[in-house]
């Protein structure tokens, strides 16, 4: 069950009634008393701040419940999750303070002049000399924000800022948000590229498909830094490392498995992909209109190349006649697509990573009983199957090396060092894939990413700890 924390601010008249009346009606009313703060004690008025954890539509039936009581003024409701955006999620520092005139002169003019000078002739020195060595931008159009669809660049930039902090307290990589206010995708290439030099990489998110094919495919042939479209390959790493796990736990081979995957856009595309790569010989992509099937004829580039690979399947079908017999369902489309008649109708000992944002396509309360392993991207379930666990240590390990691009064997050695921090001991349905608090992560991430791109010849510089 997922919930929302809000904050209720009380005047109590104790005359009338008494804080465990408050706390009954809370109660009652499917709140779940988390924190008691006296801002104002009194002995015949006082003000508390009660922290409340509620169901996603619950908040009204506390506050009306709260409303009605005789003795009591609701004085404020505050959502803890709006309190922490107040005032965006990010700010920039610097590395030094500027005391006096001295440092003012080293920091700025005059001389910077001779540190552009330097640069100018020789624009590696870029990286020695400015923040591109740890800069990465996180650049989005706004029109494939979560699950939440084409929402526009303001509404974007929350989610942009959060993977900033991510990658920040993560990776210790210096992210900016950068929300474009034009879906052209010439526009958007030629921002990108505009904006490249005083970053080390960037990460595209949330980007619509088709179009982020083509916007990523043309900055990596045009840009000397690493592009990384975080919901095709983020998702597909973290994906493709949830199932070598989830398969030994329900004791079946990659070779062998029946895959469906629900939802064919940036991240579908790519999860296909690197499931073939690794190994699946039965796939069953599936978009709005049903299975895309082997032979069929698409408008769509990349579900015509899924179209001409033998893996894929020929017979046609909705979901609910494709789904029938299948070993694993991986959903990156819309919440509430999957019923649990789907699902009851897949092969025995049955995965479902159910991952769409922020709404999963199956419940979990329905879906858990009915299959060996579940997923889904929240934080909230057990086995969060999100691409936080991919992009912090994968630009890490790309900055560190210089890498010039995040070839396939990088994205394939990532997975596998993910799965790899869960331990054979460790294993169980319920745990298939590391916290993202697990400190591993990263570190096994960055490792992998840096001796792959050291081995494949796109790492244009070795860290001292590879040397
Ligand atoms: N857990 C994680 O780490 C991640 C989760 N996601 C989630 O996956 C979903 C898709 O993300 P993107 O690929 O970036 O979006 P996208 O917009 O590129 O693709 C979504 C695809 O789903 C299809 N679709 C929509 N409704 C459908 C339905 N009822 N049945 C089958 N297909 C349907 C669309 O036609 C489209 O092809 C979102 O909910 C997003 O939050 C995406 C990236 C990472
Ligand atoms: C996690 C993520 O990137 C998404 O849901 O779009
Ligand atoms: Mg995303």
């Amino acid at each position: 069950m997922a919930y929302n924390s809000i904050i209720l601010r009380v005047e109590m008249n104790h005359s009338l009634l008494h804080f465990g009346d408050v706390a009954a009606a809370i109660g009652q009313a499917g709140g779940d008393i988390i924190s008691i703060d006296v801002i104002r004690p009194g002995q015949e008025h006082s003000v508390r701040d009660i922290t409340v954890d509620v169901t996603e539509n619950g908040e009204s039936l506390v506050v009306e419940s709260l409303e009605k009581m005789d003795g009591l003024r609701l004085v404020n409701v505050s959502d803890r999750t709006f309190l922490a955006h107040l005032g965006g999620k990010i700010s920039v520092q610097p590395t030094m303070a500027i005391r006096n005139r001295d440092d003012l002169s080293r920091v700025y003019t005059p001389g910077v002049a001779r540190v552009s000078m330097a640069i100018h002739e020789s624009p590696d020195k870029a990286y020695s000399l400015t923040i591109k060595r740890n800069t990465v931008a996180v650049v989005s159009d706004g029109t494939a924000v979560l699950g939440l669809g084409d929402v526009g660049p303001y509404a974007a930039a929350p989610v942009m800022e959060g993977k900033a902090m991510l990658f920040k307290q993560l990776a210790g990589v210096d992210a900016f948000p950068i929300c474009l206010d034009t879906k052209d995708t010439e526009e958007i290439i030629r921002t990108i590229k505009a904006i490249a030099p005083i970053f080390g990489g960037i990460n595209l998110e949330d980007i619509a498909s088709p179009r982020c094919f083509e916007i990523e495919k043309r900055l990596e042939e045009e840009l000397e830094i690493p592009v990384f479209h975080d919901d095709q390959h983020g998702t597909a790493i973290v994906v493709i490392a949830g199932i070598l796990n989830a398969l030994k736990v329900a004791g079946k081979r990659i070779d062998q498995v029946r895959v469906v995957v629900n939802g064919i856009g940036a991240a579908g595309v790519s999860i296909c992909k690197m499931l073939l790569a690794a190994g699946v010989r039965r796939l069953v992509p599936v978009d709005r209109d049903g299975a895309i099937v082997r032979g069929g004829s698409y408008e769509h580039p990349m579900w015509q190349w899924l179209a001409e690979q033998p893996q894929v399947e020929a017979e046609p079908g909705k979901l609910s006649d494709v789904i029938r017999g299948a070993d694993i369902f991986i959903g990156v489309s819309r919440g509430n697509v999957l019923s649990a008649e789907d699902v009851a109708s897949m092969a025995p000992d049955r995965i479902v990573f159910a991952m769409a944002n922020p709404n999963p396509e199956i419940n979990p309360e329905v879906a858990m009983p009915l299959v060996k392993v579940f997923a889904t991207g929240r934080s909230d379930y057990p086995n969060q199957i999100n691409n936080v666990l991919v992009f912090p240590g994968v630009f890490r390990g790309a900055l560190d090396c210089r890498a010039r691009r995040i070839n396939e064997p990088m994205k394939l050695a990532a997975a596998r060092a993910i799965a790899s921090v869960v331990t054979e001991n460790e294993l169980n349905e319920h745990y298939i894939i590391p916290s993202i608090f697990n400190e591993q992560v990263v570190a096994k991430v960055r490792h992998a990413v840096v001796e792959t791109a050291i081995l494949t010849g796109v790492a244009r510089r070795t860290p001292p700890d590879f040397r």
